[in-house]
C-alpha cells in the first residue's frame, strides 16, 4: 500500500493560541489509500490539526506538505481545490438548501459551465446543470440518500445529516478525507454502517482517510494505523494493536477502556 512519497507529510508543525500551545511539533506521514486514526482526550488538539491542515488556521511552526507541494498559508478554498476535503465535528450543511443542491454547492468548482452560462440560463448552462445532477446524485445514492434529494438537508434524521455531509466532501474529489467524529451521535446500527461505508469509499474513491473518532473499537476495527495526540503532542502512533497496549496511550487517555 506504501509508496515513497507520502501523500500528507507534517513536519513539526505546530501553533500556539496567547500561552497556550495546542498543537506542538507534530510530525505524521499519510500513504496513498490508508485509513489512519487521530485520537486522544478531549482538548488534545485533534480538531485544530484538522484545522491546520485544511488552511483554517497557519501553523505557527513547522510545514504541511500534500504529495511534496507546501500548503502553508493558502487558504481553505485552494487547499480543497489541491484535494484536501473534510466534514466538521459539529454538522455544517446548508441547512435551508436541498440534499442534492448540498452536494452540487461542492460539486460547483469542478463543473463545467461557467457562472456567465448561469446567469443567462445558455444551453451551456442546461447541459452543466444535467452533468452536476447526475453526478450528485451519484454520490447520493452511494450514501443511500437519492430518494431524499429534493427534501431539505434540516429535514433529515439525524445520521443521514451525517451522511451527507461525507457526501458532499467526496464531491469536491479529494484525494485526502478528514473525517471528525463522523460518528459522533449515531446509535450502534447506524455507526456500523457508516464504518463499512468509509470503508467501501476508501476503495471505490482511491481516497486516504484520517478520522476523528470517540468511539474505540471503531477506530480500533477499522484504521490500518493510529496516531495518539494528548495535550497537543503526538504521544503515540502503531497499529491498532500497538496503540491498545502502549502504556502512554493508557496513561494518558484510555485506561481500562482499551486493555
Ligand atoms: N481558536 C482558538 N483559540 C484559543 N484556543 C483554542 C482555539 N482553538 C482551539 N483552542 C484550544 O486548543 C486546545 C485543543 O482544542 P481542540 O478542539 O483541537 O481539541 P480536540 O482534541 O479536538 O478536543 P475534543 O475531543 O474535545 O473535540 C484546547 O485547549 C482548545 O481550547
Amino acid at each position: 500500500m506504501e509508496t515513497t512519497t507520502p501523500l500528507l507529510k507534517v513536519d513539526q508543525v505546530g501553533i500556539q493560541f496567547g500561552g497556550l500551545k495546542a498543537v506542538s511539533g507534530v510530525n505524521a506521514e499519510l500513504f496513498q489509500g490508508e485509513l489512519v486514526g487521530l485520537i486522544g482526550p478531549n482538548g488534545a488538539g485533534k480538531t485544530t490539526f484538522f484545522n491546520l491542515l485544511t488552511g483554517v488556521y497557519v501553523p505557527t511552526e513547522g510545514q504541511i506538505l500534500l504529495n511534496g507541494e507546501k500548503l502553508n498559508k493558502l487558504p481553505p478554498f485552494k487547499i480543497t481545490r489541491k484535494g484536501i476535503s473534510r466534514t466538521f465535528q459539529n454538522i455544517r450543511l446548508f441547512s435551508e438548501l436541498s440534499v442534492i443542491d448540498n452536494v452540487k454547492v461542492a460539486y460547483h468548482s469542478l463543473a463545467k459551465h461557467t457562472a456567465i452560462s448561469s446567469i443567462f440560463r445558455l444551453p451551456g448552462h442546461f447541459s452543466g446543470e444535467q452533468v452536476m445532477d447526475e453526478k450528485a446524485i451519484e454520490f447520493l445514492k452511494i450514501f443511500n440518500l437519492d430518494g431524499f434529494k429534493d427534501e431539505k438537508a434540516k429535514n433529515l434524521p439525524y445520521g443521514q445529516q451525517r451522511r451527507l455531509e461525507i457526501a458532499r466532501a467526496l464531491a469536491a474529489n479529494p484525494r485526502l478525507l478528514l473525517l471528525d467524529e463522523p460518528a459522533a451521535g449515531m446509535n450502534p446500527h447506524e455507526t456500523k454502517e457508516l464504518m463499512n461505508l468509509i470503508a467501501f469509499i476508501r476503495e471505490r474513491f482511491s481516497l486516504t482517510v484520517l478520522l476523528i473518532e470517540h468511539d474505540m473499537p471503531l477506530v480500533m476495527g477499522v484504521c490500518d494505523r493510529i496516531y495518539v495526540l494528548d495535550h497537543g503532542q503526538l504521544i503515540a502512533q502503531g497499529t491498532p494493536e500497538e496503540i491498545r497496549n502502549n502504556p502512554k496511550v493508557i496513561e494518558a487517555y484510555l485506561g481500562e477502556e482499551v486493555s
